[in-house]
């Protein structure tokens, strides 16, 4: 008999277990991410992300937001106190959005920042992420979780920079979160496996690689689950899809993006 050894891929599991619950288990308590702030408005649940985050960063005009909508965000009655205890530890990029009382109130507060003015080459959120990859050693780069908010919904091109950055910082796990999706990338490296927080997400969602083609994906726990598909852009990619399972399984000979619409947590 003919043995052959077939080297199994090995499991990427993914959670959202950082979105806020109404109802969190105790046995499931919210696991450690960086948090990315960037220039668009701030989500509902800014300030939960906030507070559990082990590390913030703005991206520059990231901060102005900070700055002036974290108030109306919670149910503080003073808005000095809220200003003083929401301060980045960091703040990173070429500092052309940030306002000059902001840049001023922050570094009287301790943050750091880092003006990388000269640099016009990349993205301030590729500058913020470029900050953190260098910072986390090699051992612990696939558990690191960063949530990016306000990557999504605004200008075109600067999403295309967001979604970019997914593929440059490709041994991180990167999420970009607006108010009503979030996406992440799920490396061909992998299968993966995605638990789903069925009370804050779902469950409509999309599947589909961005640059390089796939000629074959196939799933499980989706209402039009994919058999060793083909996908392109030009040809067919899977959107409003909709999650039936707890578990959602993906495995591809290509990078897929994986995105799933975030439930009304206001
Ligand atoms: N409308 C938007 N849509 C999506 N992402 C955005 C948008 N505006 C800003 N961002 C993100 O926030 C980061 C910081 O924003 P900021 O406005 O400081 O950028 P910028 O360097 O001034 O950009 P530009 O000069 O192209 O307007 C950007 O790198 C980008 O990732
Ligand atoms: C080919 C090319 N296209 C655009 C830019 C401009 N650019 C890209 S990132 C960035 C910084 C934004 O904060 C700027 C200005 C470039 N340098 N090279």
């Amino acid at each position: 008999m003919l043995w052959r050894t077939v080297r199994s891929m090995d499991v990427m599991m993914h959670s959202s277990s950082f979105l806020p619950k109404l109802h969190r288990p105790a046995n499931r308590p919210v696991k450690n991410y960086a948090l990315v702030v960037l220039n668009q408005h701030l989500p509902r649940f800014m300030p939960r992300l906030w507070d559990h985050a082990n590390l913030r960063i703005c991206a520059d005009g990231g901060a102005n937001r900070i700055f002036d909508e974290m108030f109306q965000l919670t149910n503080d009655g003073d808005e000095k106190s809220t200003r003083n205890r929401y301060i980045p530890e960091i703040i990173e990029g070429d500092m052309d959005s940030i306002r000059p009382e902001v840049k001023l109130f922050y570094s009287s507060q301790g943050s750091k920042i880092s003006d990388k003015s000269h640099n016009q080459e990349t993205s301030d959120l590729h500058k913020c992420i470029s900050r953190i990859h260098h910072r986390t050693p090699e051992h612990e780069k696939h558990n690191l979780c960063v949530l990016v908010t306000g990557a999504l919904g605004g200008r075109f091109d600067h999403e295309a920079a967001n979604i970019n950055v997914l593929y440059l910082f490709s041994d991180l796990r990167i999420v970009l979160l607006s108010d009503d999706c979030l996406i992440r990338l799920l490396p061909k490296t992998h299968r993966h496996e995605l638990y789903i927080e069925s009370s804050v997400e779902g469950p409509h969602c999309g599947l589909f690689p961005v640059g390089a083609p796939s000629t074959n994906t196939t799933t499980t726990g989706l209402k039009w689950n994919l058999s060793e598909s083909k996908m392109r852009f030009g040809s067919m990619i899977s959107t409003s899809n909709i999650v039936q399972s707890e578990k959602v399984a993906v495995q591809s000979d290509a990078d897929l993006l994986w995105t799933i619409s975030l439930r009304n947590m206001a």
